[in-house]
């Protein structure tokens, strides 16, 4: 297959295939051993699937560890900056354009870095494929620490809203690619546990922003430095990405098949038998690509239109037609979508406000709770994620959601207060009259939901990329992150909005209405994908939804 990623022939055969190893590339690595039976598997590689299921259940080197947690600074960079916005906000005061800030400056700062972020995935998906994951990580990099840097110099609001936007641009194209890239060099036993890393770093970012906001809090143009500190992560993974690999599936997809041994080669060294699992991985990965090679047809573009076009709308048009395809990504969007209109960031960004309202002393100190027990319980899951599995987990911890958003929802009835978003008494009627109980109360549901958010549905949905076949991973992967942050939008949008004219009460209902449908979608449609390797997912999908395939694997495999 050749560099711009487009497809080889129908009748590709092995010795086609190695010829189309880039030449100075195959001069630098020398002759290897053919990997590939590109139409049906030829005898050598029949022999290569007695791999005993122990070396494949390969739980990672240090080379494997290092990739994560350099992609996964982008889930850092990304948390940050989702999480510093609330107590940017309160101590901006006079410092930009020389006035306060009205409440439309408030939402427009606020919502113009989801918005970006919404445009800015699904263009992800295409440039990912033709330059490279990589490549768009160090991308994202650049724009993140010039939007930081833009935001900490800027005396405009104007000036606040461009760094803001293109910290969005970043943020899009980060979520977008972290999580494809750690999927893709994730060996598949642990593939739940690296991306689950990312989850962590995104959680632990938002922990960083509230207590760095905290600290800052008082010092005359804090806020600079609270929002200016978001370029240095970038900094630092712009140097490390430098020198780490591109994925082994791109530089196949690209035709750099010696250099995707090389990386396979590193990512499975202390693995018993390494040479046989990289074999055997190069096999399933070029089966896999010949396959779609077979199903798309020409790779020539036809006419004047770019070879990248003629590919982004081959790989749109394989993306919606195929069953198998709409399936995967109507299960990315649906859980993306979940992740979002379940309410969970309306706390993110909100909770300030929320617990001010509820006469808390230190209203950003309770919100630290609720970043913290976000990160403490995404922990959990990391540990636990690969071992339950991730639609056993989503159907354990979305019903504790639903019973303390209810509970929430009652609580506030029995606030008997109408909400009204202007500070300093946010309530009518100030809860302190009634005591302290029901403001704890809400404070703890709203403690118990977070957790149970964190455990499932805050990091599952980002194990998105496993769900696509390779060709159109990616561009899949871009979509349902545009879905997330659409949705993300929604509810920043709408919330404030929410409590004062549905009340609080039916504010948390709604939400946990939402919950509980998208607990029955899930148990309807999602199967489970834990230990299933990349290259497998494609045919589970492919006559139907595969939750009883899936279920029936997973119970073979813990038995073996
Ligand atoms: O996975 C993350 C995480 O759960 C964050 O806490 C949340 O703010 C993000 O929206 C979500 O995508």
């Amino acid at each position: 297959m050749p560099i711009d990623g487009t497809p080889a022939d129908d009748n590709t055969d092995e010795a086609e295939l190695q010829d189309m190893i880039p030449r100075e590339e195959a001069d630098q690595s020398g002759p290897h051993e053919p990997l590939l039976a590109p139409t049906g598997a030829s005898p050598d590689y029949e022999a290569d699937d007695e791999i005993p299921a122990s070396e494949l259940r390969y739980s990672g080197g240090w080379f494997i560890w290092i990739l994560t947690f350099s992609a996964g600074l982008s889930g850092l960079l990304f948390g940050y900056d989702t999480g510093v916005i609330s107590s940017t906000l309160v101590t901006i005061g006079f410092d930009l354009s020389n006035r306060p800030l009205t409440t439309l400056d408030e939402s427009l700062i606020t919502s113009c870095t989801s918005l970006f972020a919404l445009i800015a995935s699904p263009f992800t998906g295409v440039l990912a494929d033709k330059c490279g994951r990589r490549r768009v990580i160090l991308v994202a990099d650049v724009l993140f620490a010039v939007g930081a840097l833009i935001q900490a110099s800027t005396s405009q609001v104007w000036g606040m809203i461009v760094g803001r936007s293109i910290v969005g641009l970043a943020v899009g194209s980060a979520s977008a690619v972290t999580p494809l890239y750690i999927s893709e060099v994730a060996p598949s036993h642990i593939r739940g546990r690296l991306v689950t890393i990312l989850s962590l770093l995104i959680t632990g970012g938002q922990v960083v922003a509230y207590v760095i906001g905290w600290l800052f809090s008082r010092t005359t143009g804090g806020w600079r430095w609270i929002v200016g500190l978001g370029a240095a992560p970038a900094f630092l993974q712009f140097a490390v990405l430098m020198i780490l690999p591109e994925t082994p599936r791109w530089l196949v997809q690209a035709g750099f098949d010696n250099q995707a041994v090389v990386v396979l080669t590193r990512i499975y060294q202390d693995c018993p038998g390494c040479d046989r699992v990289v074999r055997r991985v190069m096999r399933d990965i070029k089966g896999e690509i010949a396959e779609e090679a077979l199903e798309l047809g020409p790779s020539k573009v036809p006419g004047t239109q770019p070879q990248w076009l003629y590919d982004a709308s081959q790989r749109a048009r394989d993306l919606f037609h195929n069953g198998g395809n709409r399936r995967a990504l109507t299960i990315a969007m649906m859980l993306q979508g979940l992740q979002q209109l379940c309410g969970f960031n309306s706390l993110m960004y909100f909770s300030g406000i929320i617990f001010t309202a509820l006469s808390f002393s230190s209203p950003t100190l309770t919100s630290l709770t609720v970043a913290v027990t976000n990160f403490l319980f995404t922990l959990v899951a990391f540990g636990l994620i690969d071992r339950i599995g991730r639609r056993r987990i989503l159907l354990y911890s979305i019903p504790v959601m639903v019973v303390a958003l209810a509970f929430c929802a009652l609580s506030f009835s029995s606030l008997d207060v109408s909400w009204d978003p202007q500070p300093p008494s946010r309530h009518r009627d100030a809860p302190d009259k009634q005591g302290a109980f029901y403001p704890l109360m809400i404070l703890l549901c709203l403690t118990i939901y977070t957790a149970a958010y964190a455990f499932g549905l805050g990091n599952v949905p980002w194990q998105q990329s496993e769900l696509f076949p390779l060709n159109v991973r990616s561009l899949g992967s871009g979509l349902a992150t545009a879905t997330n942050w659409g949705s993300n939008f929604l509810v920043g949008l709408t919330f404030l909005p929410m409590m004062k004219w549905m009340s609080p009460t039916w504010t948390f209902a709604v939400y946990a209405l939402v919950c509980a449908i998208g607990w029955v979608a899930v148990r309807a449609i999602y199967p489970e994908m834990s230990g299933m390797g990349l290259e497998d997912v494609k045919g589970l999908l492919a006559d139907g939804w595969g939750v009883e395939e899936s279920l029936r694997r997973r119970a073979d495999a813990q038995q073996e």
